[in-house]
């Protein structure tokens, strides 16, 4: 998908919402567990409620991985799912690799050719050589950790070196990336106070932005500070929308989640 069209379906559906597929199977309906798949059974049940709600879908494959090989197939079942029904919704693997440039090569090949996800997000430190065989792939979409939603990312990213943020320096640099036209970035929406400086540097790319909901982010604030001409947002909630409920109706209240943050988006862009 380009992201000509992805600005498309966020003008149609008046939503700027991922919805972010992190199945832990303590957490959902025990009904669903007497079923073969019911991570896949899970998810179909959500998309199918909230499709209509949304511009894209973000499994993270940490939630897939720790539960082996029949996680891994109900990844692939999820993203056929996608791919075969909505093909107009936006797909992130959430997955943040990168290694050295043979073996990012590998991992681009995993999720853009073999699961065919439209995205997924890559950590920047290990640098150029290890972000750009991502980049290589006609329309799908690298998307950097710029700035991090959570505690931690004080740590490095907001620390000074020669004179410049460090995740200042990641926008600037990788913007000289060849085919740096796919990138986009992840900046958390509980860094809402940053993100005046960080359309500074890249004034139209797309942030992916984890931390509303369950992380305590602002939608409005992030709105303020971070939207360009072309809104240039996807603004992520998994927990606060999966986990609505345990019980039979939980894919109406995901649903229910899910309108009460595109009704928040669809004011946003009236106004
Ligand atoms: O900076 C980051 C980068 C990624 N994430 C991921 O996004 C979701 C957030 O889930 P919630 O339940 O809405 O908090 C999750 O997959 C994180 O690993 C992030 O939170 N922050």
């Amino acid at each position: 998908m380009t992201t000509q069209q992805l600005t498309d379906q966020i003008k149609k559906k008046k939503s700027f919402l991922c919805i972010g597929l992190d199945v832990d199977l303590n957490k959902i309906p025990k009904h669903l567990l007497d079923t073969e798949d019911p991570i896949f059974e899970f998810n179909k049940a959500i998309i199918d409620a909230t499709h209509h709600l949304c511009v894209a879908y973000k499994p993270n494959t940490a939630f897939y991985e720790a539960y082996g090989i029949k996680g891994w197939k109900a990844l692939e079942k999820t993203i056929q799912y996608l791919n075969q029904n909505h093909p107009d919704i936006f797909t992130i693997a959430d997955a943040k690799r990168g290694d050295i440039g043979n073996t990012s090569t590998m991992y681009a090949k995993a999720f853009f050719e073999d699961l065919a996800f439209d995205s997924v997000t890559i950590a920047p430190y290990m640098g150029k050589d290890s972000v750009e065989p991502f980049l290589a792939f006609k329309n799908k979409h690298t998307i950097l950790l710029a700035l991090t939603s959570n505690t931690g990312a004080f740590d490095f990213q907001t620390k000074s070196i020669d004179g410049k943020e460090l995740y200042k320096q990641v926008l600037e640099t990788s913007k000289t990336y060849q085919n740096s036209e796919n990138l986009m970035y992840v900046v958390g929406a509980t860094k809402a106070e940053y993100f005046s400086d960080i359309r500074k540097i890249i004034p139209n790319s797309f942030l992916l932005v984890p931390g509303v909901g369950a992380q305590g982010g602002n939608l409005q604030d992030v709105c303020k500070y971070g939207m360009s001409d072309n809104v240039g947002l996807l603004i992520n909630s998994s927990r606060g929308i999966i986990y609505a409920s345990n019980k039979e109706d939980f894919a109406q209240a995901a649903a229910n989640n899910a309108k009460a943050l595109q009704q928040q988006m669809e004011e946003i862009l009236n106004m």
